[in-house]
């Protein structure tokens, strides 16, 4: 089996790095200068192993794609793609709920190359610790189980252990809204409201995320792994977080580099309008939405917050 990362950015890069461990592995990005070295990875250059292209048709003649594009642009590039991607196994890495469609990644694939195999590749992983060989764990999500225990092995590596699961709903939801949640525990940190608050969003924030999740066929059990729980955990207490450090910036109220990928900002936004949809009540994902579209203070949100009527836990 041959394997590609489609999108070359600090991720797919750092994914690439580690897979070239197990052979040869083809790394396609759109920018020929960004290709070999990476900013946001000092000190990382590819390994011989790594074949880099600009070339869409050579990457994508490998069996196994890894997506490592923002979830935001993932709709397009498989709409502007399809021929070349339907009927292989695509294993998306993009952590965020699509925000024309209200659709995690695998709806987008299937819906888009509906010959693919659906895979998810998720849960706590910075990508300067897997680039730089720090051990990791990961889940990895099909609904196939034997495509999943043969991917399962084949994107494992030496520092590299993933963890099998059929639940692909609930993987992909974790990745995604633990990055809303995030934003919010970051928020609560940059404007000094202290480690009791932040505790108090990150578990009251899995409590949205696991009634979100089951309500749209997630196993609850998901959530309290590596792809939930483990994720939300890393991302609301490490600066390394984007999402963190961009709800720091807005609770402290300093300047954020726009360029830089934030997931939860535009999820936020999704999963407020999917809820409001549903019918569920999911109060922080709300916050976070009015606040990452500068229309809510912090500190109305937490009188908000704090506000609501008193309920069982
Ligand atoms: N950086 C990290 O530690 C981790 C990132 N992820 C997820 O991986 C995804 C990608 O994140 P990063 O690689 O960190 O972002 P990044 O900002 O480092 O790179 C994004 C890359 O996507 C490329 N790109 C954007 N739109 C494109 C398009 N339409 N066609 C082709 N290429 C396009 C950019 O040129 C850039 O190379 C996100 O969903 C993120 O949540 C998941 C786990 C860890
Ligand atoms: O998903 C991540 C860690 O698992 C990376 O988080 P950020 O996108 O917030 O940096």
């Amino acid at each position: 089996m041959t394997v590609s990362v489609l999108g070359a950015g600090a991720f797919g890069t750092a994914l690439a790095v580690t897979l070239a461990g197990n052979g040869p592995v083809t790394l396609w990005g759109r920018d020929a200068a960004k290709l070999r070295t990476n900013p946001k990875l000092p000190g990382v250059s590819l390994p011989p192993e790594v074949k880099a292209t600009t070339d869409l048709a050579k990457a994508t003649a490998a069996d196994t794609l890894l997506l490592a594009l923002p979830a935001q642009a993932l709709g397009a590039f498989l709409a502007d793609h399809a021929a070349l991607l339907d009927g292989k196994s695509l294993v998306n890495t993009a952590k965020g709920i699509d925000l024309t469609t209200l659709t995690g990644p695998s709806e987008l694939i299937r819906a888009a190359c509906p010959a693919a195999t659906v895979a998810v590749l998720t849960g706590p992983s910075f990508a300067a610790d897997i680039a730089c060989g720090l051990p990791t764990a990961l889940t990895l999500a099909c609904a196939d189980a034997d495509r999943g225990e043969a991917l399962q092995a084949e994107l494992s590596t030496q520092t590299l252990r993933l963890y099998r699961s059929t639940d692909v709903t609930g993987a992909e939801l974790g990745g995604a809204l633990k990055n809303v949640i995030a934003i919010a525990a970051g928020a609560v940190m940059g404007r000094q409201l202290g480690d009791s608050a932040r505790a108090a969003i990150i578990t009251r924030g899995f409590a949205e995320m696991t009634r979100l999740a089951t309500h749209l066929g997630a196993r609850a059990e998901t959530l309290t792994g590596l792809s939930g729980l483990g994720d939300l955990t890393l991302t609301c207490t490490s600066d390394q977080s984007r999402n963190y450090r961009f709800g720091f910036s807005l609770g402290a109220g300093t300047e954020f580099d726009s360029s830089t990928t934030v997931e939860g900002a535009a999820t936020a936004q999704a999963v407020a309008a999917l809820a409001g949809k549903l019918g569920l009540d999911l109060p922080i994902t709300a916050a976070v939405a009015g606040l990452v579209t500068r229309r809510v203070s912090v500190e109305k949100l937490m009188q908000q917050l704090l506000n609501r009527p008193l309920k069982d836990e």
